[in-house]
């Protein structure tokens, strides 16, 4: 029976970088990211119950989704966020799913930045949370995405606090330190998973 890890933290906490290292490690990895981005390809169902909610609005002249006005809608209202939600949760889910059920591995990592916003938790065995301080992540968010401080804060605060994702983990690991003091960690840490 496979075991699947859930990996989360809060928007730049440094997942990315531990979600890399278990790829180099050889894990198989269940992108939330990246099955997100597939579902809402051009006249995909999802994109079409995405636009019957939020309008035409949100295609170019393509018919492609306008990525960036589509965050901007959901970033700016608490209701959008949930009702975007709400219309991709069940195809990411029976994605997730299907690939949860026709793999070979042990273990396969869900990685999934709203693991716990979006109820997923309940699919994984094990629940591992990347964390560092709030200023950390502050600065980060700012340096990585070219945001001011205002938008930034806005970002961290349209996800659940760092500090309760940390209490309903399973594992923590601290990205505080450098890249490699984190990459440590996660070696240490699935040594003692995997075995
Ligand atoms: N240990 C670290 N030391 C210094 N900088 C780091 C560390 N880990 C990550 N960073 C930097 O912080 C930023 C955010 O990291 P990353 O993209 O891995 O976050 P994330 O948790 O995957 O974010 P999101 O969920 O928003 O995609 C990046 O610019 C990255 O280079």
């Amino acid at each position: 029976m496979v075991k699947v890890i859930g990996l989360t933290g809060g928007i730049a906490t440094g997942k990315s970088n531990v979600s890399d290292c278990l790829a180099k490690m050889g894990y198989q990895i269940i992108d939330a990211d990246k099955i997100t981005y597939q579902l809402q390809q051009k006249d995909s169902d999802c994109l079409n119950a995405i636009t019957k909610y939020f309008g035409n609005d949100i295609l170019d002249k393509n018919g492609e989704l306008n990525r960036s006005h589509l965050a901007k809608l959901v970033f700016e209202n608490k209701d959008n966020l949930t009702n975007l939600v709400r219309i991709m949760d069940p195809y990411i889910r029976s994605d997730v799913q299907s690939i949860i059920d026709n793999t070979n591995e042990k273990i396969v990592i869900f990685d999934a930045p709203t693991l716990f916003e979006n109820g997923y938790a309940f699919m994984c065995d094990r629940i591992v949370v990347v964390t560092c301080t709030p200023m950390n992540q502050l600065n980060r968010l700012q340096s990585r995405n070219n945001l001011s401080i205002s938008d930034s804060i806005k970002r961290i605060k349209s996800q659940w606090p760092l500090n309760f994702k940390e209490k309903l983990a399973d594992y923590l690991i601290d990205s505080n330190g450098s890249i490699m003091q984190t990459r440590n960690q996660v070696i240490k840490l699935f040594n003692k998973i995997d075995n």
